[in-house]
Formats: C-alpha cells, structure tokens, sequence
C-alpha cells in the first residue's frame, strides 16, 4: 500500500483547533500522510486571536518548494493566506508543481471577529487561486463578499455557487453554520448538479474550526482516491460527529474533537 500525502498551506492557530493544526489531526485521522506550509503564525485560544505573525514570502515558498521537490503530494488545502502577496505566490508554486486536488478554504475572518484576509487580497483569491480551484468552501459571509451579493435563501446560495464556478472553481460548498436555518445545510455544486448536504443544528458554541476541519477531511479523502462527492460527504459526516462530541476545554469559542468519526467506527 503507497500512503496517500496530504498538504496544508494555511496558519498556526497555537490553541490547536483551528488552522494548521486541525488540519494535520484531520489528515491523520483520514488515514493521509499529512505536511504543511505555514503562511503565519497566530497567538490564538478559544477566546480569540491575541496576535498575527505573517511568515516572509520567501519563508513560504521555501516550504512549499521543501515538499514539491522531495514529497509531492496528492492533495492540498488552502486556509489562512492573509495577504494578497501569498495569494499570488501561493497560487504561482501551485500552478508550477501542477498539484490538482486544490481545496480552497477563503478564510477571511475567525469567529471572534479578527481578520484573517485584507480586504485588499479578495481580488487576488479570484483572479489568481479560484481558477486552480478543484473546490472551494466558503461560509455564507464569505461567499458574499466573494461573489459580491447577498446571500438570504438556499436559492441565493445556488446562484453564488455558479458564479464561483464561472471563476474558475471546478465545485463549491457553500456552508450553511452561519446561516439561522434548524438544519444546518451545506450546498454542494459540481458545476452540473446540486446536492443539499442536511444535518441537525447542534446547539453549541464549540465551533472553533470547523471550517479548517471540514475542508481538510475534504483534502484528506480526495488524496486517498474519493470523488469529490464522496469526499465532502466523509467531510460532513466528520464535522458532525466532531462538533457533536465536544471536548468542553477554554473558555470561549471550544474546539471540535478530531478523533470523534473514528471512535464511532468511521463511515457510517
Ligand atoms: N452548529 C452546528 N451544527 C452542526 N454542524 C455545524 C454547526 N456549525 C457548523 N457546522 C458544520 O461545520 C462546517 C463548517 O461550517 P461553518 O459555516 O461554521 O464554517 P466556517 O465559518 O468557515 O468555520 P470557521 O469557524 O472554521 O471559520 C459545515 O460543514 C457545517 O455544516
Ligand atoms: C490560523 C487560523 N486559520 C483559520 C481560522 C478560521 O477558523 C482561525 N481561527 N485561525
């Protein structure tokens, strides 16, 4: 058996729940050998972001370049980029390794609020990073600002869903935690059909990363050889088992549990 790689290019999150290191739990648990570029380093907890400290354009390519020309990699997830120059440079060493299975998550701003995106780096995410896009994950605020209208009803959702797919995006998610529905929905479009992924709303505040988590068990299941149908549907059935056996640990805003889909014996 060759072990699939899977590769994150995002921040630090030094509370262990969000960033990076949801991400690197996320691929272990899928069974995905898991690597990573850090494109900053935040001082962060559950109740929020303390600190930001962007890594140099050099130092970010540097790592990139560390794992293309040695490991390669059968996927790779985008979180955390922060400036429109690591957009570009993150896109172009993209571009360069030919690496196909993108996953774009359009981090832009964490729960508490802080911004995790200038507002002058959207341009770049469009122009440069969606077109290289096998699927990108925005929430429903994110998705607003990227397609530029307002999202209100799942028929909104799926107008914003095509005109992410005119950009370049080859699929979509459109996640629906911030919308005020019961259920929560997550709109799946593959640039021909809609699939409503429906699960309950679980009645928490333990949502620190859910986002990070749900796009990596994307990442981590199209290196081991899913359809991207199937993947984010693993990507749901892992978040949902995460945020419903939560851990209870700080103060504010708690992680998800990463090990929860396996202690219930994976796929259902
Ligand atoms: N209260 C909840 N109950 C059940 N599932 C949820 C809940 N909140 C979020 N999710 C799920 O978690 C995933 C992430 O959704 P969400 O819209 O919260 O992303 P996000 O805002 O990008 O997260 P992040 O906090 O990491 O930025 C989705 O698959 C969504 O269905
Ligand atoms: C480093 C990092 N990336 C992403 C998020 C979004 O959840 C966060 N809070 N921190």
């Amino acid at each position: 058996m060759s072990i699939k790689k899977a590769l994150t290019i995002a921040g630090s999150d030094s509370g262990g729940g969000a960033g990076i290191q949801a991400d690197l739990k996320t691929f272990q648990e899928l069974g995905a050998y898991g690597m990573s570029a850090i494109t900053a380093v935040t001082a962060q907890n559950t109740l929020g972001v303390h600190g930001v400290y962007p890594v140099s354009i050099e130092g970010i390519v540097k790592q990139i370049d560390a794992i293309g020309e040695d490991l390669g990699t059968d996927a790779l997830k985008t979180g955390m980029l922060f400036s429109s120059e690591v957009i570009e440079a993150v896109s172009e060493r993209i571009h360069h390794y030919g690496w196909q299975n993108v996953v774009v998550d359009p981090v832009m701003i964490a729960k508490g609020g802080a911004k995790l995106l200038q507002d002058e780096a959207v341009r770049a995410m469009k122009e440069k990073l969606i077109p290289l896009t096998a699927v990108i994950t925005p929430n429903i605020p994110e998705a607003e600002v990227l397609t530029d209208m307002k999202i209100h009803s799942i028929d909104d959702r799926r107008e914003a869903s095509k005109i992410l797919v005119d950009m370049g995006a080859k699929s979509v998610v459109i996640k629906g935690g911030h919308a005020d529905d019961k259920e929560v929905i997550d709109l799946f479009y593959d640039g021909g059909s809609f699939e409503e992924l429906v699960s309950p709303r679980i009645d928490t505040s333990h949502t620190h990363g859910t986002g990070c988590t749900f796009s990596a068990a994307i990442t981590a299941q199209l290196a081991n050889g899913l359809s991207m149908k199937d993947a984010v549907i693993t990507a749901k059935e892992f978040i949902r088992a995460a945020i419903e056996d939560e851990l209870g640990i700080g103060g504010g805003h708690g992680p998800t549990n990463h090990w929860a889909y396996n202690k219930r014996g994976g796929p259902s």
